[in-house]
């Protein structure tokens, strides 16, 4: 038996997320096109063979310009630093920049065993990707290198089978049918931040919050949540709603569908918007989206 924790690391819009979703096999990290839609570690529970690798998604790394951020970067190289292996994960069609080098200096100093992941490779020539690889081994000591399409799948079975033949002998810590740590209302929260993600645009997705008030299960195994969303603006409140309520119906009813997919059983959404200044800055807005704030 084999067990090990293994973290995502990279910059905002990378794929870790749908990297951690792939191998999963469900979708328990959110995604959207938008750089910095990760806000906490998440844990998927992956089974391979006789091991089970403990795949940590973390935040983006970028620059931070308020607590919140500050929290998700921090948050981010814990996830690293408490890793047996950490996936440098890298956009290859972006290549290298200023955040990323920055990202390799950091890096250097956890002195963890680092793969390097070359990501979304149906997005640029083959013959481009070794000089990338070689370039980021010049810059770091990289243990080995993968090439990949997370959103499309090619190259995901070999760093599956890699990571379950390296991970650290051990005993499983989870069962082996569980696929993450993350209670089910705070899954809940998070795909209703998605749909939000996916639906506002500029400051507004960063200028929100998603909690759940509460979780039930009816007699017919149906399961009802009510959430509140948080905004820090009255003309964001508006904007969520939209005309006749028809913004937030359709987040909800996203959010539903997404919901009763993951958790296999009829969900049913209810959404509130209430306005929170400041929320960003409340140690218990912070902690309910899973930060660790010390
Ligand atoms: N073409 C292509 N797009 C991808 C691939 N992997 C991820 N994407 C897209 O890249 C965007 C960002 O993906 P995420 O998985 O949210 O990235 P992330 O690194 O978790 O982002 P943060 O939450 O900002 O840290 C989404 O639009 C994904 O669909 C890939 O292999 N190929």
């Amino acid at each position: 038996m084999r067990c090990g924790f293994v973290a995502l690391i990279g910059a905002p819009n990378a794929g870790k997320s749908t990297l951690l979703n792939q191998m999963v096999g469900a979708k328990l990290s959110i995604v959207s096109p938008k750089a910095q839609t990760t806000r906490m570690r998440i844990l998927g529970i992956v089974m391979h063979q006789q091991s089970q690798i403990l795949l940590v998604d973390t935040p983006g790394i970028f620059k931070p310009k308020r607590r919140l951020d500050e929290l998700m970067v921090s948050n981010a190289w814990t996830g690293a630093v408490d890793s047996d292996i950490t996936l440098f994960i890298l956009d290859a069609h972006n290549g290298l920049n200023e955040e990323i080098n920055h990202i390799i200096q950091k890096l250097k100093e956890t002195s963890r065993r680092i793969w390097l992941v070359l990501n979304k490779i149906d997005k640029i020539i083959p013959q481009k990707l070794l000089p990338l690889a070689d370039q980021v081994n010049s810059l770091l000591s990289i243990e080995r290198s993968f090439m990949v399409s997370a959103k499309k799948g090619n190259g995901v079975n070999d760093l599956m089978e890699a990571l379950a033949k390296e991970v650290p002998e051990g005993p499983w810590l989870y069962p082996d049918d569980d696929l993450t740590n993350l209670p089910d209302r705070l899954l809940a929260a998070e795909l209703v931040r998605e749909q939000i993600f996916m639906k506002t645009h500029e400051e507004i997705p960063y200028a929100i919050t998603v909690e759940t008030e509460s979780f039930k299960e009816k007699s017919d195994h149906s399961i009802r949540v009510d959430l509140v969303i948080y905004v820090s603006k009255p003309n964001h409140k508006a904007i969520i709603i939209g005309h006749q309520g028809q913004k937030i119906r359709m987040i909800g009813e996203r959010a539903r569908k997404e919901l009763s997919r993951l958790l296999e059983r009829p969900c049913h959404v209810f959404l509130t918007v209430k306005e929170r200044k400041n929320w960003d800055s409340e140690n218990n807005r912070l902690k309910a989206i899973g930060l660790d704030l010390s």
